[in-house]
Protein backbone atom coordinates (compact mmCIF):
# COMPACT_ATOMS: atom_id res chain seq x y z
CA UNK A 1 0.00 0.00 0.00
CA UNK A 2 1.36 3.68 -0.85
CA UNK A 3 0.98 6.84 0.40
CA UNK A 4 -0.90 9.43 -1.72
CA UNK A 5 1.25 12.94 -0.54
CA UNK A 6 -1.63 15.64 -0.19
CA UNK A 7 -0.87 18.46 -2.56
CA UNK A 8 0.84 21.68 -1.03
CA UNK A 9 0.09 25.10 -2.19
CA UNK A 10 3.28 26.57 -3.59
CA UNK A 11 5.67 29.01 -0.63
CA UNK A 12 7.07 31.42 -2.76
CA UNK A 13 9.45 34.48 -0.61
CA UNK A 14 9.33 37.93 -1.69
CA UNK A 15 12.54 38.75 -1.80
CA UNK A 16 12.90 35.74 -4.41
CA UNK A 17 10.08 37.71 -6.34
CA UNK A 18 11.60 41.23 -5.90
CA UNK A 19 14.71 39.88 -7.07
CA UNK A 20 13.31 37.33 -9.91
CA UNK A 21 14.96 34.56 -9.73
CA UNK A 22 15.24 32.31 -7.03
CA UNK A 23 17.89 29.76 -5.77
CA UNK A 24 18.35 28.36 -9.03
CA UNK A 25 14.30 28.74 -10.48
CA UNK A 26 13.20 31.86 -11.88
CA UNK A 27 10.84 33.49 -9.70
CA UNK A 28 8.85 34.33 -13.09
CA UNK A 29 8.47 30.90 -13.64
CA UNK A 30 7.29 29.95 -10.22
CA UNK A 31 5.29 32.62 -9.65
CA UNK A 32 3.31 31.56 -13.12
CA UNK A 33 3.74 27.33 -12.61
CA UNK A 34 1.75 28.47 -8.75
CA UNK A 35 -1.07 30.48 -10.68
CA UNK A 36 -1.69 27.77 -13.81
CA UNK A 37 -1.93 24.73 -11.68
CA UNK A 38 -2.80 25.85 -8.32
CA UNK A 39 -4.05 29.51 -9.14
CA UNK A 40 -2.26 30.85 -5.72
CA UNK A 41 0.66 30.63 -3.46
CA UNK A 42 1.59 31.77 -0.35
CA UNK A 43 3.91 34.43 -0.08
CA UNK A 44 6.55 35.18 2.81
CA UNK A 45 7.10 38.34 3.49
CA UNK A 46 9.97 39.94 5.59
CA UNK A 47 9.82 41.52 8.97
CA UNK A 48 8.40 45.06 7.62
CA UNK A 49 5.20 43.07 7.95
CA UNK A 50 5.16 42.22 11.29
CA UNK A 51 3.79 45.30 12.98
CA UNK A 52 1.62 46.01 10.51
CA UNK A 53 -0.35 43.11 10.58
CA UNK A 54 -1.03 43.05 14.21
CA UNK A 55 -2.24 46.81 13.82
CA UNK A 56 -4.18 45.58 11.13
CA UNK A 57 -6.28 42.96 12.70
CA UNK A 58 -6.53 44.93 16.19
CA UNK A 59 -7.65 48.08 13.85
CA UNK A 60 -10.41 45.25 12.59
CA UNK A 61 -11.65 44.17 15.69
CA UNK A 62 -12.67 47.69 16.66
CA UNK A 63 -14.47 48.13 12.89
CA UNK A 64 -16.44 45.24 13.79
CA UNK A 65 -17.09 45.73 17.01
CA UNK A 66 -19.33 49.03 16.22
CA UNK A 67 -23.09 48.56 16.38
CA UNK A 68 -24.94 47.26 13.36
CA UNK A 69 -26.46 50.39 12.34
CA UNK A 70 -23.71 52.25 11.74
CA UNK A 71 -22.18 49.16 10.02
CA UNK A 72 -25.09 49.35 7.19
CA UNK A 73 -23.95 52.77 6.51
CA UNK A 74 -20.80 50.89 4.27
CA UNK A 75 -23.04 50.71 1.04
CA UNK A 76 -22.10 51.04 -2.67
CA UNK A 77 -23.37 51.14 -5.79
CA UNK A 78 -21.22 47.82 -6.89
CA UNK A 79 -22.04 44.48 -5.89
CA UNK A 80 -19.88 42.90 -2.76
CA UNK A 81 -18.05 46.23 -2.45
CA UNK A 82 -20.16 47.33 0.59
CA UNK A 83 -21.33 45.51 4.09
CA UNK A 84 -22.35 41.83 4.06
CA UNK A 85 -24.07 40.43 6.81
CA UNK A 86 -26.87 38.95 8.41
CA UNK A 87 -27.16 35.73 5.64
CA UNK A 88 -29.51 33.60 6.54
CA UNK A 89 -27.46 30.76 4.83
CA UNK A 90 -24.15 31.94 6.19
CA UNK A 91 -24.75 33.48 9.71
CA UNK A 92 -21.34 33.44 10.30
CA UNK A 93 -19.83 35.95 8.20
CA UNK A 94 -20.15 39.69 8.70
CA UNK A 95 -17.85 41.85 6.31
CA UNK A 96 -17.11 45.14 4.75
CA UNK A 97 -15.75 46.68 1.92
CA UNK A 98 -13.25 49.50 1.76
CA UNK A 99 -12.95 50.99 -1.95
CA UNK A 100 -9.90 52.73 -3.25
CA UNK A 101 -8.27 51.42 -0.14
CA UNK A 102 -4.46 52.38 -1.81
CA UNK A 103 -5.44 56.02 -1.61
CA UNK A 104 -6.07 58.24 1.40
CA UNK A 105 -8.97 59.49 0.43
CA UNK A 106 -10.84 56.57 0.22
CA UNK A 107 -9.78 55.22 3.44
CA UNK A 108 -10.58 58.86 4.83
CA UNK A 109 -14.16 58.35 3.57
CA UNK A 110 -14.87 54.82 4.86
CA UNK A 111 -13.25 55.86 8.37
CA UNK A 112 -15.79 59.23 8.48
CA UNK A 113 -18.38 57.17 8.14
CA UNK A 114 -17.97 54.70 10.83
CA UNK A 115 -15.99 57.40 12.90
CA UNK A 116 -18.12 60.97 12.14
CA UNK A 117 -15.80 62.26 14.61
CA UNK A 118 -12.80 60.68 13.59
CA UNK A 119 -10.47 57.93 13.96
CA UNK A 120 -6.95 58.49 12.80
CA UNK A 121 -5.31 55.43 14.26
CA UNK A 122 -7.51 53.20 11.95
CA UNK A 123 -7.04 55.17 8.55
CA UNK A 124 -3.72 55.43 8.68
CA UNK A 125 -3.25 51.46 10.11
CA UNK A 126 -5.65 50.08 7.20
CA UNK A 127 -4.03 52.95 4.47
CA UNK A 128 -0.12 51.61 5.73
CA UNK A 129 -1.90 47.78 5.27
CA UNK A 130 -3.31 48.45 1.56
CA UNK A 131 -0.30 49.95 0.76
CA UNK A 132 1.70 47.10 1.62
CA UNK A 133 -0.07 44.68 0.25
CA UNK A 134 -0.68 46.69 -3.57
CA UNK A 135 3.34 46.48 -3.90
CA UNK A 136 2.85 42.21 -3.68
CA UNK A 137 -0.02 42.62 -6.03
CA UNK A 138 1.93 44.74 -8.24
CA UNK A 139 4.86 42.55 -8.12
CA UNK A 140 3.30 39.64 -9.51
CA UNK A 141 1.44 41.02 -11.84
CA UNK A 142 4.82 41.94 -13.19
CA UNK A 143 6.40 38.42 -13.20
CA UNK A 144 3.31 36.90 -14.42
CA UNK A 145 2.82 39.61 -17.27
CA UNK A 146 7.09 39.33 -18.10
CA UNK A 147 6.71 35.30 -18.03
CA UNK A 148 4.14 35.33 -20.88
CA UNK A 149 5.66 38.10 -22.87
CA UNK A 150 3.42 41.22 -22.67
CA UNK A 151 4.65 43.54 -20.25
CA UNK A 152 3.46 46.47 -23.08
CA UNK A 153 0.16 45.97 -21.34
CA UNK A 154 1.26 46.55 -17.91
CA UNK A 155 0.25 50.40 -18.06
CA UNK A 156 -2.91 49.94 -19.69
CA UNK A 157 -3.49 47.92 -16.64
CA UNK A 158 -2.54 50.82 -13.96
CA UNK A 159 -4.70 53.23 -15.48
CA UNK A 160 -7.39 50.79 -14.97
CA UNK A 161 -7.10 49.04 -11.44
CA UNK A 162 -8.81 49.84 -8.83
CA UNK A 163 -8.51 48.26 -5.53
CA UNK A 164 -11.19 47.20 -3.01
CA UNK A 165 -10.74 45.82 0.63
CA UNK A 166 -12.73 44.04 2.56
CA UNK A 167 -12.65 42.97 5.80
CA UNK A 168 -14.59 39.50 7.00
CA UNK A 169 -15.50 38.13 10.79
CA UNK A 170 -16.45 34.77 11.02
CA UNK A 171 -18.25 33.96 14.30
CA UNK A 172 -17.89 30.73 15.90
CA UNK A 173 -20.82 28.22 15.06
CA UNK A 174 -23.67 27.60 17.97
CA UNK A 175 -25.19 24.43 18.58
CA UNK A 176 -26.20 23.10 14.98
CA UNK A 177 -25.43 25.63 12.86
CA UNK A 178 -23.90 25.35 9.86
CA UNK A 179 -19.78 25.35 9.80
CA UNK A 180 -19.41 27.39 6.46
CA UNK A 181 -18.51 30.33 6.80
CA UNK A 182 -17.97 30.74 3.00
CA UNK A 183 -19.42 29.24 -0.03
CA UNK A 184 -17.49 27.49 -2.36
CA UNK A 185 -16.45 30.10 -4.82
CA UNK A 186 -13.90 31.09 -7.07
CA UNK A 187 -13.12 34.84 -6.95
CA UNK A 188 -14.67 37.43 -9.68
CA UNK A 189 -11.66 39.79 -9.16
CA UNK A 190 -8.49 40.21 -10.97
CA UNK A 191 -6.15 39.50 -8.73
CA UNK A 192 -6.70 38.66 -4.52
CA UNK A 193 -4.29 38.79 -2.04
CA UNK A 194 -5.74 37.43 1.12
CA UNK A 195 -4.40 37.22 4.91
CA UNK A 196 -5.69 36.14 8.32
CA UNK A 197 -5.48 36.76 12.22
CA UNK A 198 -4.33 32.86 13.73
CA UNK A 199 -7.74 31.22 13.74
CA UNK A 200 -7.69 28.99 10.31
CA UNK A 201 -10.30 28.07 8.29
CA UNK A 202 -9.75 28.92 4.32
CA UNK A 203 -9.57 25.86 2.21
CA UNK A 204 -9.13 25.48 -1.77
CA UNK A 205 -9.92 22.99 -4.02
CA UNK A 206 -7.02 21.75 -6.41
CA UNK A 207 -7.90 21.19 -10.03
CA UNK A 208 -8.11 17.41 -8.45
CA UNK A 209 -10.97 18.58 -6.55
CA UNK A 210 -9.06 18.07 -2.95
CA UNK A 211 -9.66 20.38 -1.13
CA UNK A 212 -6.75 21.38 1.06
CA UNK A 213 -6.10 23.60 3.99
CA UNK A 214 -4.15 27.30 4.03
CA UNK A 215 -1.82 26.91 6.10
CA UNK A 216 -0.17 30.15 6.63
CA UNK A 217 3.77 30.83 7.42
CA UNK A 218 3.74 33.59 10.21
CA UNK A 219 3.16 36.78 7.88
CA UNK A 220 2.24 35.52 4.50
CA UNK A 221 0.04 36.29 1.98
CA UNK A 222 -2.11 34.25 -0.41
CA UNK A 223 -2.31 35.12 -3.56
CA UNK A 224 -5.16 33.82 -5.53
CA UNK A 225 -6.31 34.35 -9.46
CA UNK A 226 -9.75 35.25 -9.98
CA UNK A 227 -12.11 34.76 -12.93
CA UNK A 228 -11.29 38.16 -14.74
CA UNK A 229 -7.53 36.93 -14.55
CA UNK A 230 -8.73 33.23 -16.08
CA UNK A 231 -10.76 34.73 -18.82
CA UNK A 232 -7.62 37.76 -19.73
CA UNK A 233 -5.08 34.77 -19.67
CA UNK A 234 -7.36 32.53 -22.25
CA UNK A 235 -7.99 30.58 -19.14
CA UNK A 236 -3.89 29.33 -18.37
CA UNK A 237 -4.38 30.58 -14.85
CA UNK A 238 -6.60 28.86 -13.09
CA UNK A 239 -9.27 30.39 -10.73
CA UNK A 240 -9.25 28.32 -7.78
CA UNK A 241 -12.97 27.45 -5.40
CA UNK A 242 -12.39 28.01 -1.85
CA UNK A 243 -14.06 28.04 1.10
CA UNK A 244 -14.04 29.06 4.75
CA UNK A 245 -15.15 26.54 7.18
CA UNK A 246 -15.23 27.46 11.00
CA UNK A 247 -14.18 24.78 13.90
CA UNK A 248 -14.18 25.68 17.42
CA UNK A 249 -14.58 28.81 19.26
CA UNK A 250 -12.84 31.15 18.50
CA UNK A 251 -13.85 34.03 15.76
CA UNK A 252 -11.46 34.38 12.51
CA UNK A 253 -10.63 37.57 10.83
CA UNK A 254 -9.62 38.16 7.57
CA UNK A 255 -8.68 40.25 4.64
CA UNK A 256 -8.98 40.60 1.02
CA UNK A 257 -7.38 43.26 -1.47
CA UNK A 258 -9.15 43.02 -4.57
CA UNK A 259 -8.46 43.93 -8.11
CA UNK A 260 -10.87 44.71 -10.53
CA UNK A 261 -10.92 47.08 -13.54
CA UNK A 262 -12.71 49.88 -14.81
CA UNK A 263 -14.21 49.07 -18.12
CA UNK A 264 -12.91 46.10 -20.58
CA UNK A 265 -10.70 43.39 -20.18
CA UNK A 266 -9.41 41.76 -23.08
CA UNK A 267 -7.35 38.45 -23.45
CA UNK A 268 -4.11 39.12 -24.37
CA UNK A 269 -3.91 38.54 -27.82
CA UNK A 270 0.08 36.85 -27.78
CA UNK A 271 -1.96 34.41 -25.59
CA UNK A 272 -4.31 32.90 -28.34
CA UNK A 273 -3.16 30.64 -31.65
CA UNK A 274 -3.63 27.98 -33.31
CA UNK A 275 -3.16 25.26 -29.58
CA UNK A 276 -4.94 28.06 -27.23
CA UNK A 277 -8.33 29.03 -29.51
CA UNK A 278 -9.91 32.14 -27.76
CA UNK A 279 -12.14 31.11 -24.99
CA UNK A 280 -13.44 34.30 -23.88
CA UNK A 281 -14.76 37.54 -25.22
CA UNK A 282 -13.69 41.21 -24.34
CA UNK A 283 -15.72 41.56 -21.62
CA UNK A 284 -16.54 44.57 -18.98
CA UNK A 285 -15.12 44.06 -15.16
CA UNK A 286 -17.72 45.17 -13.32
CA UNK A 287 -20.72 43.98 -15.67
CA UNK A 288 -19.66 40.64 -14.50
CA UNK A 289 -19.67 41.21 -11.02
CA UNK A 290 -23.62 42.50 -11.39
CA UNK A 291 -23.82 39.57 -13.68
CA UNK A 292 -23.32 37.24 -11.08
CA UNK A 293 -24.95 39.22 -8.36
CA UNK A 294 -27.93 38.64 -10.14
CA UNK A 295 -26.92 34.69 -11.70
CA UNK A 296 -27.72 32.12 -9.29
CA UNK A 297 -25.23 32.58 -6.29
CA UNK A 298 -26.95 29.54 -4.87
CA UNK A 299 -25.81 26.91 -7.91
CA UNK A 300 -22.26 25.84 -6.24
CA UNK A 301 -19.30 25.53 -8.35
CA UNK A 302 -20.75 26.68 -11.48
CA UNK A 303 -18.58 28.13 -13.94
CA UNK A 304 -19.83 31.84 -13.84
CA UNK A 305 -17.21 33.50 -16.42
CA UNK A 306 -17.88 31.14 -19.04
CA UNK A 307 -21.26 31.73 -19.43
CA UNK A 308 -20.73 35.68 -19.25
CA UNK A 309 -17.94 35.74 -21.75
CA UNK A 310 -16.80 32.44 -22.82
CA UNK A 311 -17.10 31.92 -26.50
O1 LIG B 1 -11.84 34.72 4.71
C1 LIG B 1 -11.09 34.27 3.88
O2 LIG B 1 -9.98 33.84 4.18
C2 LIG B 1 -11.52 34.17 2.44
C3 LIG B 1 -12.55 35.14 2.02
C4 LIG B 1 -12.97 35.02 0.57
O3 LIG B 1 -12.81 34.01 -0.04
C5 LIG B 1 -13.56 36.17 -0.13
O4 LIG B 1 -13.87 37.18 0.51
O5 LIG B 1 -13.73 36.10 -1.36
FE1 LIG C 1 -13.00 34.41 -2.17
Amino acid sequence: MGFVAQPKIPVINMVNMKQKSGFGVSACSEVRHALEEFGCFLVVCDGIMEEVHKETFDALKTLFDLPMETKVKNTSDKAYHGYVGQIPFLPLLESLGIENATSVHGVDSFTNLMWPSGNHNFCKTIHSYAKLVSEIEETVRKLVFESYGVQKYLESYNESVTYLLRVMKYRSPIAKETKLGSISHTDKSFISILSQDQVKGLEVKTKDNIWIPVEYPPFSFLVMAGDAFKAWSNDRVHSPYHQVVMEGEECRYSIGLFTYHKGTITVAEELVDDKHLRKFKSFDHFGYLDFYDKDSLFEQEYCHIKSYCGV
